[in-house]
């Protein structure tokens, strides 16, 4: 089996995975992971009982129980940058085995659910509302960098897109794939459920104009217009396509959820967007504590 070495896959002094600071007994199975660090303990604070937390830079990580399930909540910041370390230090921790620095004969199987907020591109997916994510479709550049494998689905549904949706030549190379579908499942009371494109900023990537002049001025119309058969984008963010790329790429199942702080339709913000996200919170862990 072939040793990894010492600079691609580094570990701290204290034999930790380099940028999460977190050690293969303080992560379980079951993974929520937030944009902002703040959001880590709003999450911790339902657990029955705290077992570990860690911080290192953005990446803040809590792992403890709600009753018997053991679950670990970890930030990431903004951008698929950050998912590729996190996604890539997560599977780390449970694929590979530190002492020997080989892969597990029998790797893990982990189940990563991001509870973050996005921008909605329908009128009717209202502020302070919830949104599961059926696909990610990525204009952000990550994906590209790894071999993955699409089904049919996906590459009919990206051709769709690239029907509908036109984009310069070099602004990006959209990538599409879809939420595991055993955990998307258990996600359907309460929750929309739509495509979620993730983008590479949140400025002119998603179509605001402050004062930097729009390359594609007429994004969002032609995101929101989007239809093939029964699926539509629903909204965009900044994680979600990354976390469903590297899942297929790792091997983990993966699930974005979203509280829509923003309506860039009706050009509505949250009034409190604190208090929805708390309630995605709540009803998100009473689903997760039973997977
Ligand atoms: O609230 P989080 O989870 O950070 O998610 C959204 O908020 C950030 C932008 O404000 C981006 O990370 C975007 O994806
Ligand atoms: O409009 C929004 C709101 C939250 N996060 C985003 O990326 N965009």
């Amino acid at each position: 089996m072939k040793r990894i070495a010492e600079s691609e896959l580094i570990l701290n002094s204290r034999g930790a995975v380099y940028h999460l600071d977190v050690r293969p007994e303080e992560l379980a199975d079951t993974v929520i992971t937030v944009g902002d660090p703040d959001r880590v303990g709003e999450v911790s604070k339902h657990f029955d009982k705290l077992e570990s937390s860690h911080q290192h830079r953005e990446f803040v990580t809590h792992t403890g129980y709600i009753g018997q399930k053991r679950l670990t909540v970890v930030s990431t910041g903004i951008g698929t940058d950050n998912i590729d370390i996190v996604l890539n230090e997560l599977d780390a921790l449970v694929n590979i085995d530190f002492n020997t620095r080989t892969v597990k004969d029998s790797l893990t199987r982990l189940k990563i659910i991001r509870l973050g907020t996005s921008g909605a591109l329908q009128a009717e997916v209202g502020v302070d509302s919830f949104v599961v994510s059926s696909h990610g479709l990525g204009l952000d550049n990550l994906l590209p960098w790894y071999e993955f494998e699409n089904t049919t689905q996906e590459k009919d549904l990206l051709q769709a897109f690239h029907k509908q949706v036109q984009l310069k030549n070099g602004s990006a190379s959209p990538y599409l794939i879809a939420a595991g579908e055993s955990l998307s499942a258990k996600f359907t009371t309460g929750f929309h459920k739509g495509i979620t494109v993730t983008c590479p900023g949140f400025y002119a990537p998603q179509g605001r104009a402050l004062r930097g002049p729009l390359s594609h001025p007429a994004l969002i119309d032609q995101l929101t217009a989007f239809r093939e058969g029964s699926d539509y984008i629903s909204n965009f963010e900044m994680e979600t396509a990354g976390i469903y790329g590297l899942s297929r790429v790792l091997g983990h199942d993966g699930l974005s959820i979203s509280t829509i702080v923003a309506n860039r339709i009706r050009q509505e913000f949250s009034k409190d967007s604190g208090k929805a996200v708390d309630s995605m919170i709540r009803q998100s862990l009473a689903i997760i504590e039973k997977l």
